[in-house]
Formats: structure tokens, sequence, C-alpha cells
């Protein structure tokens, strides 16, 4: 039978938390234009000359701190991940392979593996869940480049986000119901990564967010591809799933970078004001990401923690990501299989 090629693709993670691994990853990934989008050459100083030096020894004290025995947790859970949907699909109708952004597994080796195998039809699946240029946009571009040179090119198809789909909503609500079930909390945050303000700007592509009056936070039907509207969208689902009044949660945005303003409200006046209100115990789950990693053990699970408890708060929890959870392993393979084309659409000849 004709194999139908998955491939999942995390944002990588560096080969050691060695401050050396740390600086060749950060290179790595802030070069990226998507990620830092100004001019070439102020992208090349600032890397090299601010972040790489400065940022790379920071970075790699935190990275010991997440770091397990088998590595990073980021491609561990990318690992079992990639196995438990091979298992949950068949080996006899695909091939699953993972890759990342930036380091290893690299995207290129795992395309390559399709390619050896000779898939027909490879669906490509960029694990964040809302779209950002900075993430699943630089996926796709990345695919679209490595596959330019092929002689032949397969059926390709790229899920761009999944930030609505009922099981991605379901597998969160459960894991975050454990903790709503054994004591009640006085508020909850949904935490997500930060974006600069402009990579939201030039992201909208006819019915304007406006991030100023309040229809960004409002209006995701317009603007699938509006990180900010994506990231209310799955608040609101997560929020009915969990049962929770609007007065009850709060979205914020966390980890900037740089003095350039990014989108808001940001975590950390978040918190602040929460616990200038009296609240006591906060539940924070982190659903810009699918797998526990430096961004929600470290920054939301530990910095964020204490945070709240210098300024008076008492019980910070963090809900930990889906890593291995077997409804998350039923959404990505509900997403292959509402992406992957019919048996008869398959071209066999
Ligand atoms: C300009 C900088 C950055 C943008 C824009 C950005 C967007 C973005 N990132 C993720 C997911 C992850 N980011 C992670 C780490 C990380 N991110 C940045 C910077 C930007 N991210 C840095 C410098 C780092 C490294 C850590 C540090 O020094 O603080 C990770 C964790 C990787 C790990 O190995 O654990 C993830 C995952 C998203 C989803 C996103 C935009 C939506
Ligand atoms: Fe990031
Ligand atoms: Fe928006």
């Amino acid at each position: 039978m004709v194999k139908k090629g998955v491939l999942i693709v995390n944002l990588g993670t560096p080969d050691s938390p060695e401050v050396g691994d740390v600086r060749k990853y950060l290179r790595e990934f802030l070069m990226d234009g998507r990620v830092i989008d100004i001019d070439s050459w102020k992208r090349w100083m600032l890397v090299n000359l601010i972040i790489a030096p400065f940022r790379a020894p920071k970075s790699a004290k935190e990275y010991i701190k997440v770091w397990e025995d088998e590595g990073s947790p980021l491609l561990t859970y990318g690992v079992k991940t990639k196995h438990l949907l091979q298992e949950a699909l068949g080996e006899e109708e695909y091939l699953v392979e993972l890759g990342m952004r930036y380091q290893s597994p690299s995207i290129a080796q795992a395309l390559d593996n399709l390619k050896a195998a000779n898939v027909k039809e490879i669906i490509v699946i960029p694990l964040f869940p809302q779209y950002a240029s900075a993430t699943t946009g630089s996926v796709t571009a990345k695919v679209m480049e490595l596959m330019g040179d092929w002689q032949v090119i397969p059926d390709i198809k790229f899920v761009q986000h999944f930030h609505r789909h009922p099981l991605f909503i379901k597998a969160f609500a459960e894991i975050g119901k454990k903790y709503l079930e054994k004591q009640s909390y006085d508020h909850v945050i949904f935490s997500y990564h930060g974006l600069p303000e402009r990579q939201i700007i030039k992201a909208q592509i006819k019915t304007c967010c406006q991030l100023k009056n309040g229809t960004c936070s409002k209006n995701s039907e317009k603007n699938t591809f509006c990180y900010r509207s994506a990231c209310f969208e799955t608040s609101r689902l997560l929020a009915s799933a969990l049962g929770l009044q609007e007065d009850q949660y709060t979205v914020c945005f966390q980890s900037r970078l740089g003095k350039d303003p990014w989108i808001q409200p940001y975590t950390e006046d978040t918190i602040k004001k929460l616990a200038s209100e009296g609240k006591k115990s906060v539940l924070a789950f982190s659903p810009a990401f699918v797998a526990d990693c430096l961004e929600t053990t470290v920054e939301v699970g530990q910095e964020y923690k204490e945070l709240f408890e210098e300024e008076g708060g008492t019980h910070w929890q963090l809900v930990e990501s889906l890593n291995d959870h077997p409804l998350w392993i039923a959404c990505l393979q509900d997403l292959v299989h509402n992406t992957a084309s019919k048996a008869e659409e398959v071209f066999v000849g």
C-alpha cells in the first residue's frame, strides 16, 4: 500500500544545557527573520553582539533546571508523541516523522526519511495550536524551501492551526480539572507565549483586529491567523469546558524580549494585579505549548510562582502541558485523518 507521510514539527531545543550548545541554538532560532522580524543587518548585530553573548549563559542556567536524564523535555515528548501517533495511525498506511525547526532532529532529515519511504502525500503538523508567522509560518516556509528542489514533489498539506479543535480543548481541560476538583482557586490564568505587536499587525489580512479597542480579543472568527485572537478563542473554549465565568479567568502573554511593545496584557502585570486584588490562589495554564519546556516549567511554574508569592499570593499551581496525554494523541490522529486525502484521491499511478 502507498504510505502517507506525517511530519510533526516543534520549535527545537539545545543539544545540551552547556552554554556553547545554548548559544548555537539561540543563534539559529533568533536569526530566523520570522522570529526577529527586523532588517537583517540589525538582526545580525542584535543576535551576535547582544543576545548570543549575554543571553546564552543566562538561558543555559535555566535549561539546567528542566534538563532530565533523557534530555530536554521538549524533545523527549516530541519523540514519545511521534511513536504514539505512529501506533495510533498504524504502520501500514502511515509513516510518522519528527522534525525540529531549529537544531535536531532536523526537518531536512525527517523529510529525507519520508522521501526514502516513497510517500505519495505528506501532512505537516507544526505543533503550535495558534498560528504565528514566527512558529507555524516559519515551519511552513522551511518545509517549502527544503522540498523546493525535489524532482517529485508529493501532495503536501499543512495544518496551520488547531487552537479550537475539540480534542485539543478537551485534553487541556481534563488535565486542568484534576486541580480544580482537588481544591478551589481564586482565579485561573491562561498565559501564552508573547509576540511583538508589530507581528500581529503584519498578520492582518482584511478584517484588521484592533489591538487597542478590544476587537482582537473578541473577533476570532474573522481572523483565525491572528495569534492574539486565537489565544482568546482557545481561552474562551477552555473556560467553557472548565465551567468558568468570564470574571474567573484572565488571558495574558509571557516571555517578552527586548524593549519593543509585545502583545498585552503581560503575564507579570496580570500577576501583580491579581495579587493586589487579594487573590491568594491561582491556577495557571500555558496553552500555547503542547509539551512542557523551559517556558512552562521554569517561567510559569517557577518564576511566576515566585513573583506571585512575593506579591502576597500563597498558592500558585501550573497545569502541566499535554505531553503524551491520550486525548492529545487522539487530537493529532483526528487532524491527520481530516487532512489526509481519502483513499480514492491518492495518486498511485
Ligand atoms: C523574538 C523572540 C521570540 C519570539 C517572537 C518567540 C515566539 C514564540 N516562541 C514560542 C515557543 C517557544 N519559545 C521557546 C523559547 C524561547 N523563545 C525565545 C524568543 C522568542 N520566541 C527565546 C529567546 C527562547 C529561549 C529561551 C530563553 O532564552 O528564554 C520555547 C522553549 C524551548 C525549549 O527548549 O524548552 C518554546 C516552545 C512560541 C509558541 C512563539 C510564538 C507564538
Ligand atoms: Fe519563544
Ligand atoms: Fe486579532
